[in-house]
């Protein structure tokens, strides 16, 4: 069987994927034409072009804008559903997605109104196509310590819906430290943290979100190749990082493909899983994730095959579920 037929086939979870991310130019025109909401841009191809990326903030920008055209509880269902649809058609099975509710509470969409969206559409995902799912409340960390806390008591009303929260958007200037009691409160309530770390700020970060926002996954953290000691650590407690591949290669936090540090994050242990992050606006999905890798870097069907394993072991399904999971990627590796 050929790595593409492999990597299609094999079922996979997906840690590291915002929601928003998910806004293909297809349905933002179908969306702001029924919302009668003008796009700076006049055709699908002319938004295409704009993707274009020199680092984290001239993304964001276009991002931000994006998301402009989500109004009412339907625009969220329709793009939530939209991603299952796709990730469906790539044997996904599990998905844990970030949403970033003030984006959306700052333009006068309430949080209501986002969230309930979202969660309707996992629920028929996962009734409908077989997909479980986790919610991550995710803070912007360009906004302040008040607007994270307004944010996080509005998400206790919804305990029952959201999992974790996370911290995303523009790292450097904004470390982990800033929101390190939002993050205490969010654990007395009972969320689990996460929070993007390293993906263009410093190994320090890195260090501050495991030990001031006790963080269970790093998400990127490639720059903690620079600190052996922090290497160490999260080697040792296997702290998983959800790598995004096309994500730092269109953000030019790598070069190359080939210079992705994935494989040799693996050969010192480190329990590294691979995600899309936003896939609509970075060429892929997680097969094309996948596939870039393999071919980058010559991957074998057994790299694979851990990859996806790791992805399950660093998920918040219970245990049961994990060893359901990785038995059944055995299987399917012995097969093909
Ligand atoms: O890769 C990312 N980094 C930070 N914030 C983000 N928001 C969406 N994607 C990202
Ligand atoms: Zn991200």
């Amino acid at each position: 069987m050929s790595i593409e037929k492999f990597i299609e086939g094999i079922p996979k979870a997906e840690l590291h994927l915002h929601i928003e991310g998910t806004f293909e130019p297809e349905l933002m025109f179908e969306i702001a034409k029924r919302n009668n909401i003008k796009i700076k841009y006049s055709t699908v191809t002319e938004l295409k072009n704009a993707y274009k990326f020199n680092n984290l903030q001239e993304f964001l920008d276009i991002y931000y804008a994006g998301a402009n055209v989500l109004i009412h509880e339907n625009d969220f269902y329709d793009l939530t559903w939209s991603y299952l649809n796709k990730v469906h058609e790539q044997n996904v099975k599990h998905v844990e997605i970030f949403f970033d509710p003030q984006t959306h509470t700052d333009r006068g969409i309430s949080f209501d109104t986002v969230i309930t969206g979202i969660y309707k559409a996992l629920e028929d995902g996962k009734e409908k196509l077989g997909i479980t799912f986790r919610l991550i409340m995710s803070f912007l960390r360009h906004l302040d310590e008040a607007s994270a806390f307004k944010t996080l008591e509005q998400g206790l009303a919804y305990k029952k819906w959201i999992s974790g929260v996370g911290l995303d958007s523009s790292e450097i200037g904004n470390p982990p430290s800033k929101f390190e009691r939002v993050f205490a409160k969010s654990i007395e309530e009972g969320f689990i943290t996460v929070a993007h770390a390293g993906e263009e700020g410093p190994a320090e970060y890195i260090w501050e979100a495991l030990d001031l926002l006790n963080v269970k996954r790093i998400d990127h953290g490639n720059r903690c190749l620079d600190d052996h000691k922090l290497v160490d650590r999260l080697a040792t407690q296997q702290i998983p990082l959800t790598l995004c591949p096309l994500s730092n290669l269109e953000l030019k936090v790598v070069t190359d493909l080939k210079d992705h540090p994935i494989v040799k994050m693996m050969d010192k242990n480190l329990l590294v899983t691979v995600n899309s992050d936003d896939p609509a606006y970075f060429g892929g999905y997680m097969n094309e994730n996948y596939l870039g890798i393999a071919k980058a870097l010559n991957l074998s069907k057994r790299q694979i095959t851990e990859l996806v394993k790791n992805s399950f072991n660093a998920s918040w399904l219970p245990d049961t579920e994990k060893e359901k999971y990785i038995s059944k990627i055995e299987n399917y590796f012995l097969n093909n």
